[in-house]
């Protein structure tokens, strides 16, 4: 199960193991009459470490895909594997962060961050031993990397909307993930934060060298995030393209910007446009006078 994945971030062709398989994996919800057919078979090869998005139409499949990855949906047909093992098998540490933070409101930041710890194995062994000590030094290592130091004594409710979406990604983070799945995490933010926290999940993935699966409505995100852009296909999904994102990593805002991104971004809407069978022109109705 070798993928010929490129690594960008150094600008070599490192062949990178698969991490993730589809083989001819499909999903259908509900049975007789009432059966949704979501993805149709599919099949997809991730290479560890890559950074993938998963953009298209909404009710495409893309979350269903995100499901599956997490061992949360068996295929109906066909075959998923994560790390070598075919879904539901031995579990490997996942990470996920979805739009809404869900952070707990009676917990400060540094104990919603270190949930994870008290959960999952091996870290919830040594967890009343080590959650004064070196848990609380790993959480605070983290909560700086993303801007928050200083905040672990916070209640939710104190932060903006910014700062817990960088707490949620900590959480997803601390256990060191093999795997981290993120659906929309920046979908509820502002353009301007929204653009701080591409740049701080930009960096936390160059320093943890992860596999990402990032679910998606912003194509400008996608391209600035990921190696890789699949584009889906209306219900039910398929991957109608596969491509590399074939720019130089660290990207910056600046850089969406260049003619290349532009152009990227355009290709992609025009495939997404035409994958939900509409011309892309909007008419507005008249203004009333
Ligand atoms: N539990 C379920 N039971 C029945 N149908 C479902 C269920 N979950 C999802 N679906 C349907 O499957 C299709 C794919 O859903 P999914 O949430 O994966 O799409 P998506 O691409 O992530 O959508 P969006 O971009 O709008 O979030 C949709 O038509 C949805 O209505």
């Amino acid at each position: 199960m070798n993928a010929a994945v490129t690594d960008i971030r150094q600008g070599t062709a490192t062949p990178a193991p698969t991490f993730i398989e589809f083989q001819d994996a499909s999903i259908t919800y509900g049975r007789g009459a009432r059966a949704v057919q979501a993805l149709a078979p599919t099949s997809l090869k991730i290479g560890e470490g890559e950074f993938v998005a998963l953009v298209g139409p909404s009710g495409c499949g893309k979350s269903t895909i995100l499901k599956m990855v997490g061992e949360l949906l068996a295929p109906s047909t066909g075959h998923v594997f994560v790390a070598g093992r075919e879904i539901g098998a031995t579990p490997i540490r996942i990470g996920m962060a979805y739009q809404n933070p869900t952070l707990l409101p009676w917990l400060n930041i540094r104990d919603n961050v270190m949930l994870p710890l008290k959960i999952v194995p091996p870290f919830r062994q040594g967890y009343r031993a080590k959650r004064k000590t070196e848990y609380r030094d790993r959480v605070e290592a983290l909560l700086d990397q993303v801007g928050l130091g200083g905040f672990g004594d916070k209640f939710p409710w104190q932060l903006s909307g910014g700062m817990m979406q960088r707490a949620n990604l900590c959480r997803a983070l601390i256990h060191d993930p093999d795997l981290l799945l993120l659906d929309e995490p920046f979908g509820a933010l502002d353009q301007f934060t929204r653009e701080e926290l591409w740049a701080i999940m930009q960096d936390l993935w160059l320093s943890k060298k992860l596999t990402v699966l990032l679910v998606t409505h912003d194509l400008k995100e996608a391209a600035y995030l990921a190696d890789r852009i699949c584009v889906m296909s209306a219900r039910p999904g398929r991957i109608l393209d596969d491509s590399p994102v074939a720019i130089a990593r660290p990207r910056t805002i600046d850089m969406t910007f260049e003619p290349d991104f532009v152009a990227l971004n355009q290709r992609l809407r025009a495939m997404i446009v035409g994958a939900r069978g509409g011309t892309g022109i909007v008419s507005h109705p008249p203004k009333p006078v």
